[in-house]
């Protein structure tokens, strides 16, 4: 199983809050991994320290074999790294397919002054990826008309623009509707199995967490608690603690469960 994401003694304080304490994972190729936990757990510093956002206190972050702790994201992303975020960033104003086209340009290196014809830019491979997350019959939809899960999925295939070989999604259902949030999910882990991609992923719909994971780190309070499959985290005292106490949060399979504490 190759190795894309290697992250040793990871740590971020701010002022007196220790926001991340001496965290330590990895992904591999074609792996779903979640990172969970409860609001303020860590797990958005974590996610913009390896993404570059953020420089580390201390810590390694080794992306396909080299380090690029402190690396800017530009350098992370022209890695392979791609990134969807909680709240959707798209161009409201433009056509879905040009929110693509302008994601392949910038990728390319192109300026805006040489977009003079953005429509006819990688037009067929911007068409592809809509295929490819089910919106490409919306592709001249102006993209503020989308409906929000619709908007997601643009998201995802603009993070796939890049052909990302490890992919951050923080939150990627945030917002949406339980049955389509599986239904995201299912198609980030599809196209992530295909193309042998690696995901880390925050989330706080459990259901979703256990659908898709692989592997699950669970975070609180800046430190990792428990590491292992859906089952084994289900069962592990410190993190039924962590939710409600109670285990209710790790209901049946099939059954909804609830989210966090927050
Ligand atoms: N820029 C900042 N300045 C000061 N404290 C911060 C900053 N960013 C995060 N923190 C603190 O660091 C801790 C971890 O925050 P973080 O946002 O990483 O948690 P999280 O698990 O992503 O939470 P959520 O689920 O709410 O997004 C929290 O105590 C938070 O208040």
């Amino acid at each position: 199983m190759t190795v894309l994401l290697e992250v040793q003694g990871l740590a971020k304080t701010y002022g007196g809050v220790e926001a991340v304490k001496d965290v330590s994972l990895t992904v591999a190729a074609g792996e779903m991994v979640a990172l969970i936990g409860p609001n303020g757990a860590g797990k958005s510093t974590c996610f913009n320290m390896i993404h570059g956002q953020i420089k580390p206190d201390r810590g390694s972050i080794r992306l396909f074999g080299r380090e690029t702790a402190g690396m800017r994201p530009a350098a992370i992303c022209r890695l392979g790294v791609g990134r969807t975020f909680q709240i959707t960033a798209t161009f409201g104003s433009m056509r879905v397919i040009e929110n693509l086209q302008v994601a392949l340009a910038s990728h390319d290196g192109m300026t805006w002054r040489r977009l003079a014809r953005l429509d006819r830019y990688k037009r067929e491979e911007a068409q592809a990826l809509l295929d490819l997350v089910g919106i490409g019959a919306l592709a001249v939809h102006p993209c503020g008309e989308l409906a929000y899960g619709d908007l997601k999925r643009l998201e995802l295939a603009v993070a796939l623009s890049n052909q990302p070989r490890l992919l951050l999604m923080d939150e990627p259902t945030a917002g949406m509707a339980p049955g389509a949030r599986i239904a995201m999910m299912a198609l980030a882990a599809d196209i992530a199995r295909q193309r042998g991609i690696g995901i880390l992923f925050t989330e706080h719909d459990m259901d979703v967490v256990f659908e898709h994971a692989d592997r699950l780190l669970v975070l609180d309070r800046g430190r990792l608690i428990a590491a292992g499959d859906a089952e084994t985290v289900r069962n592990d005292p410190q993190v039924r603690a962590v939710y409600l106490g109670d285990g209710t949060v790790f209901a049946p399979a099939g059954a909804h469960a609830q989210e966090p504490a927050r």
